[in-house]
């Protein structure tokens, strides 16, 4: 079964080695695997070239919609895993789009990458199938927040974050706007409880000064709440350029 990525350039998929900008592995080397689609629509995504086709109504800030065919491109998976083993890096992380709406095709892809270290950014939504599961070190879980535009019943499914919540491999990763959203945070953390030191906050934004800004006042609720901050290193690096 072939996977469905995402491109750096019509044609271009989109595998590249970088440091992990966001979360608990920040500033590590690794390559990077983003594969196309999403079940959300979050009006902030820094990624909806993988969903924001011509024709999907949801919103998205751009005000633009991507052409399919320049923006996805599928490939076997003894090619995907040749590219990523040609980056020489010794951990990846899988993303998107929802990279676990294609689970049982990465899980078949790993089976050529047998000793990667492997983490996985997700919205929450998806349970990733148990072959694929088993060979997961780290889940990035990022579930969306009210500002993020998604119907709660879409984006906050109370068994997937009791899944993540008991999981030793879980991060929480919940993007923040407004310093109204550390509210939404205190009662998901209320109601999942999740384990301290578990839970990061993450500014939006997809500039420099904008990410700074933003942590100025975050800073003190995460010192109030004990929450960890995520900065974005590679958007300080690099700006929000594809395939870094
Ligand atoms: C593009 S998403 C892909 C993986 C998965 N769909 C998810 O949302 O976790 C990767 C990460 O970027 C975050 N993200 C996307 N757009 C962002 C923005 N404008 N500002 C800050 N974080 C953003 C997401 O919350 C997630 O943690
Ligand atoms: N360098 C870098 N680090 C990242 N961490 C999470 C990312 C993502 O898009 O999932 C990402 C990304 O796009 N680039
Ligand atoms: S869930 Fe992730 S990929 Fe999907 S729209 Fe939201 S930020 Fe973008
Ligand atoms: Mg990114």
């Amino acid at each position: 079964m072939p996977l469905t990525l995402a491109t750096q350039s019509p044609g271009e998929p989109e595998i590249f080695a970088s440091l992990q900008g966001e979360g608990p592995s920040a500033g590590m080397p690794v390559a990077f695997l983003r594969l196309s689609r999403c079940n959300l629509a979050c009006q902030w995504c820094d990624t909806a070239y993988t969903w924001h086709f011509a024709g999907d109504e949801r919103p998205h800030r751009s005000g633009e919609t991507f052409d399919r065919k320049a923006n996805q491109l599928v490939l076997g998976e003894a090619d995907v895993a040749s590219r990523i083993a040609a980056l020489g890096q010794g951990r990846l992380v899988i993303t998107g789009g929802e990279p676990l709406l294609q689970g049982g095709a990465l899980a078949r892809m790993l089976e050529h990458l047998p000793d990667i270290a492997v983490e996985v950014e997700t919205n929450g939504t998806v349970a990733a199938p148990p072959r694929l599961d088993v060979r997961i070190d780290q889940y990035n879980v990022s579930p969306k927040l009210a500002h993020s535009g998604n119907p709660a019943d879409l984006a906050l499914l109370p068994e997937r974050l009791d899944a993540y919540a008991t999981d030793p491999r879980a991060w929480f990763k919940f993007v923040i706007a407004a310093p109204g959203d550390v509210d939404e945070v205190l009662a998901l953390q209320a109601r999942y409880r999740f384990r301290p030191g578990r839970v990061f906050l993450m500014p939006e934004g997809t500039d420099s000064a904008t990410l700074r800004a933003r942590a100025e006042w975050l800073a003190p609720l995460c010192l109030e709440h004990g929450f960890r901050m995520s900065d974005r290193l590679h958007i300080h690096l690099y700006g929000d350029t594809r395939g870094t």
